[in-house]
């Protein structure tokens, strides 16, 4: 785990005593509860509600680029599609989760807004939340792996001229044509990371640029020395006669769910909601890899069968087989058992390793088909969540 997930998971500071609750109203329903959730009142609702006294709860997913499908995809399997009024309104809503406002903002957006309390929640990046929360301990990761968005931030540098023979960090650190007249120059979206990071290994002579975008431009055109970007196929990289170095990695990145410390304490129903979107990403993400797999086999009593199918590594299943009798009527009109249908959920890289040891113990007719959902009794990240909020 990178230092700049472990800042995040960093214990809760306590809240000041002086912070306002969070969760009155606001004067213009401070006799009654905020209007019930019709679209044509919720944006005036919204604009007129400041941090202090909003009581709706806002969770920030990204407006477009690359995270924005996938982060609706995600939503919609967990059953928790976002409903949009129409493509341009930048505020939608979960039928699923009343209370709740899904704010489309920017992926900086989402995290700063967090940091200044215009938002509870959000999914963005991971690189997203470390650059821009830059550190900040109200920033807490609910999720950490939604498998999707993966990619790495790593420095890289030409592959011709002076760098053809350096291959790590140290060798890099090592050049003498850095000096403090004369730095390291990196090319970055990702100033405070790279200060960072540069601090944490010891890299003295170095200076970080920032801009908008495609970076992988400025060592061939000799406004930079490096960059220093985010990788996922390594195409850019390669297109532009740039390599990636030993040591060079500053972050690993995917898709978060983050929150809040503050708004979970502090804000009515988000813990309540935050629960409900965790167990389900969880059930719906641990499902992913699973399958469900089942077959009869003839038997003479389901222990029996339950033994012949224990014996075979990959049939243990999540707690171990479920086995039920099937009923047939037999030729003279009565009712026996003779098979028992058993059913495992496998890993799906498994899947054909169990279908052939089920065969091997005379399973016949294997059916197997995905999972939606599969519900623990309590995930470890909710109360792994709760204890690092004090709760
Ligand atoms: N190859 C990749 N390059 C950049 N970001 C990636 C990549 N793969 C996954 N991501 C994730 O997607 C996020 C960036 O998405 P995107 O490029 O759409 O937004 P942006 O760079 O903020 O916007 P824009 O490119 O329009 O300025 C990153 O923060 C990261 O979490
Ligand atoms: O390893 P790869 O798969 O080639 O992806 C990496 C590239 O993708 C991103 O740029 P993006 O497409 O977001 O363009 P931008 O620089 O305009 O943001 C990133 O900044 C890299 O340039
Ligand atoms: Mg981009």
């Amino acid at each position: 785990m990178s230092s700049s997930v472990c800042s995040l998971r960093a214990t809760l500071t306590p809240l000041s005593s002086h912070s306002p609750p969070l969760h009155s109203h606001s004067s213009l329903y401070s006799s009654s509860p905020p209007p019930p959730r019709r679209r044509s009142s919720h944006r005036i609702y919204c604009a007129a509600a400041s941090i202090d006294e909003r009581s709706v709860i806002r969770l920030g997913i990204p407006s477009k680029g690359r995270m924005a499908d996938e982060t609706l995809a995600l939503l919609k399997n967990c059953q928790l599609t976002v409903k949009q009024v129409n493509p341009r309104q930048y505020v939608a809503y979960i039928p699923q989760l009343p209370g709740l406002e899904v704010w489309l903002q920017r992926l900086k957006d989402i995290v700063r807004k967090l940091v200044s309390g215009d938002l509870d929640l959000g999914i963005v990046g991971l690189d997203t939340v470390c650059e821009y929360g830059r550190g900040n301990e109200d920033l807490i990761l609910v999720h950490d792996q939604l498998a999707y968005g993966d990619c790495h931030l790593s420095i890289a540098i030409p592959k011709y001229g002076i760098f053809e023979n350096i291959n790590s960090m140290s060798d890099l650190a090592k050049m003498p044509e850095w000096t403090s007249e004369r730095p390291l120059r990196i090319a970055t979206g990702f100033v405070y990371l790279g200060n960072k990071y540069a601090k944490e290994n010891g890299l003295k002579h170095v200076t970080f640029s920032t801009g908008e975008g495609a970076f992988e431009a400025l060592p061939a055109m000799g406004s930079a020395d490096a960059i220093l970007d985010l990788v996922s196929s390594g195409t850019t990289l390669r297109e532009n006669n740039l390599k990636e170095i030993d040591g060079g990695v500053v972050l690993e990145s995917q898709a978060v769910f983050v929150g809040s410390k503050n708004s979970l304490i502090r804000r009515e129903g988000v813990l309540d909601i935050t629960h409900e979107m965790l167990e389900r990403l969880e059930a719906h993400l641990r499902a992913i890899g699973q399958v469900m797999v089942t077959a009869n086999m003839r038997g003479n009593s389901a222990q029996e069968v339950a033994e012949r199918v224990l014996n075979q590594t990959s049939l243990a299943g999540l707690q171990g087989p479920t086995i039920s009798p099937v009923y047939c009527r037999g030729s003279d009109g009565t009712i026996k058992v003779e098979y028992y249908a058993i059913s495992i959920c496998v890993a799906k890289k498994d899947l054909y390793k169990s279908i052939r040891q089920l065969r091997a113990i005379d399973g016949s007719g294997v059916l197997n088909y995905n999972l939606t959902y599969i519900f623990e009794e309590e995930t470890t990240r909710w109360l792994d969540l709760l204890e690092r909020l004090g709760l």
